[in-house]
């Protein structure tokens, strides 16, 4: 989708989430805090009864659930630490991790897209742990998301990572934002990929694709 065509630029902005510089200058413990306040203010402007022993707690439920929980991944302190090993098994064909479960949100919505990543790398020489492909899914998951940004970044991480351009990341979610509200389409899927390197010739991308049954 070209930013241009769609004159809407401030939607789909760049690669990196958008930060301000002083994101993380605040303690966890203290946002925690001051999202509950204002998630109750949100409750009680709705006109729920906040002395409901249900409700009660839902403020400092919500405000844990986003600093700690889904969106977590935007902290760097996050970051999953991912070790390279060499490849010693002389291993040289294409590794693909797929089913990858993406829990994610719209950051247009804050509703949930939830679906599955499918990577791929052919080795540089080094190999990471398999389930460091799956931790990179969730780090850059964890944050508000567009499923275009989202791919791309894990792209870019695995390349950064792994040391190579040969990567490949395919992603089928459902956005609750499409599907549960506005349009209301629950039959509807995304799909977004990203192909680098050897990925880019066509019997590479071919192979990839049949592991997946695509
Ligand atoms: N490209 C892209 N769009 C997304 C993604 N998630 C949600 N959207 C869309 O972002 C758009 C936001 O557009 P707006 O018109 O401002 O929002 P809205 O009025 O709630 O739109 P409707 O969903 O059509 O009711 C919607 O079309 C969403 O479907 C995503 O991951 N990628
Ligand atoms: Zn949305």
């Amino acid at each position: 989708m070209d930013v241009e065509e769609i004159g809407d630029d401030h939607l789909f902005s760049g690669i990196e989430t958008p930060l301000r510089p002083d994101a993380f200058a605040m303690e966890d413990e203290l946002k925690m805090e001051l999202i509950e306040k204002h998630f109750r203010h949100i409750m009680e402007i709705m006109g729920l009864d906040m002395t409901d022993d249900s409700l009660k707690g839902t403020p400092k439920r919500v405000a844990k659930m986003y600093i700690k929980e889904v969106f977590s991944g935007l902290d760097p302190k996050n970051k999953p630490a991912v070790a390279l090993f060499d490849n010693k098994y002389k291993y040289n064909q294409m590794l693909v991790e797929k089913d990858i479960s993406v829990f994610s949100n719209c950051e247009h919505h804050f509703v949930p897209i939830y679906g599955k990543a499918h990577v791929a790398y052919i080795s540089s020489g080094k190999v990471i742990g398999l389930s460091k492909l799956n931790r990179i899914v969730e780090y850059f998951s964890k944050r508000p998301q567009v499923q275009e940004r989202l791919t791309v970044q894990i792209a870019n991480e695995l390349k950064q990572a792994l040391q190579t351009e040969d990567v490949a990341v395919v992603i089928d979610a459902q956005h609750m934002c499409v599907q549960s509200r506005g349009i209301r389409d629950s039959g509807s899927s995304t799909v977004t990929a990203f192909y680098g390197g050897k990925f880019e010739e066509e019997a590479t991308k071919k192979e990839f694709l049949a592991y997946l049954g695509m």
